[in-house]
């Protein structure tokens, strides 16, 4: 397979030491399933992104979830795991905790969680009453998510959690994140967009590519749109999330297609150049 013809992944081809290659993590990295705690990385992920990293200028992970978590998820036995990607940073928590080099920065937790946490059984248990069994809460430290995923009519029970999940989110001075089959509870003021912006700045990039799946990766494709470099969105697709295709430069076909067209980057970055050859 050859990459498909675009203008930012021609930047990106003729000048890789200045490309930063952003990437989400659930159902891009990793394929959606029923528990969160199960979402390990595609098995193909470590080994290209390993390849891939010494190509560019940066390789960099920008996800919902804590770092730790993704890099747990990461482990891959008897392969490489995420955390041997040479220079990976994690920008976690929409860009609120930051892992390198082994080392996590986090900011303290919000506290308008601890309402969250009190309130939130409570409402997933009226939405059983009304006949939504499965609703399930995610707990992650800085934030809290409201999973529908194991209901019987998932896209039914997210529809009847958004107003008392949004009433509960300005109760609590958050922000509400919707997801594939999940409302996130977090603090406001930070999203990929912003976190991946000032990644390209820090790095001092050239040219940006993102790939993900998801309502919460809009933010980082107007990042990639409004960066005054080359570019290149990349959508994984699904039937679930049609919007990120909607704007997308390239559509490939969920984790499986995300490995095959990494792969296929690094196999163009790593042919000599016709000036090599000269
Ligand atoms: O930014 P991301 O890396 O895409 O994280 C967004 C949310 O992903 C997780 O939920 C999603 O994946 C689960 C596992 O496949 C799936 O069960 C769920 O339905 C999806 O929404 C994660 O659990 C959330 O905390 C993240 O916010």
């Amino acid at each position: 397979m050859t990459l498909p013809a675009h203008a930012g992944l021609d930047a990106i081809v003729a000048d890789p030491a200045g490309a930063v290659i952003g990437l989400d993590y659930d159902g891009t990295l990793s394929p959606i399933v029923p528990d969160p705690a199960a979402a390990r990385v595609h098995p193909g992920v470590p080994a290209v992104l390993a390849a891939l990293a010494p190509l560019v200028r940066a390789v960099v992970i920008v996800t919902g979830r804590p770092p730790r978590t993704a890099l747990a998820l990461g482990e891959v036995s008897g392969g490489p795991s995420l955390a041997d990607v040479p220079g990976l940073v994690i920008l976690g928590h929409y860009g609120l905790e930051r892992w390198e080099d082994g080392r996590l920065t986090a900011p303290p937790p919000p506290p308008g969680l601890d309402l969250v946490r009190a309130r939130l059984p409570e409402l997933a248990a009226g939405l059983e009453g009304a006949g939504f069994d499965g609703v399930w809460i995610e707990d992650k430290d800085r934030a809290v998510a409201v999973h529908t995923r194991r209901c019987a009519d998932p896209a039914g029970a997210l529809e009847a959690l958004r107003g008392p999940v949004a009433a509960l989110a300005e109760e609590a001075g958050l922000a509400v994140e919707p997801g594939r089959m999940v409302l996130e509870l977090r603090p406001a003021g930070m999203d990929k967009g912003r976190a991946l912006s000032a990644f390209l700045a820090e790095r001092d990039a050239r040219s940006v590519m993102f790939v993900g799946d998801d309502l919460g990766d809009l933010a980082a494709f107007d990042a990639v749109e409004s960066a005054g470099i080359p570019g290149v969105r990349v959508c994984s697709g699904s039937t679930e999330v049609t919007a990120l295709a909607e704007r997308a430069d390239v559509v490939v076909d969920g984790p499986d297609g995300v490995v095959a067209f990494l792969g296929d980057l690094v196999a163009t970055l790593g042919k000599p150049s016709a000036s090599d050859r000269a």
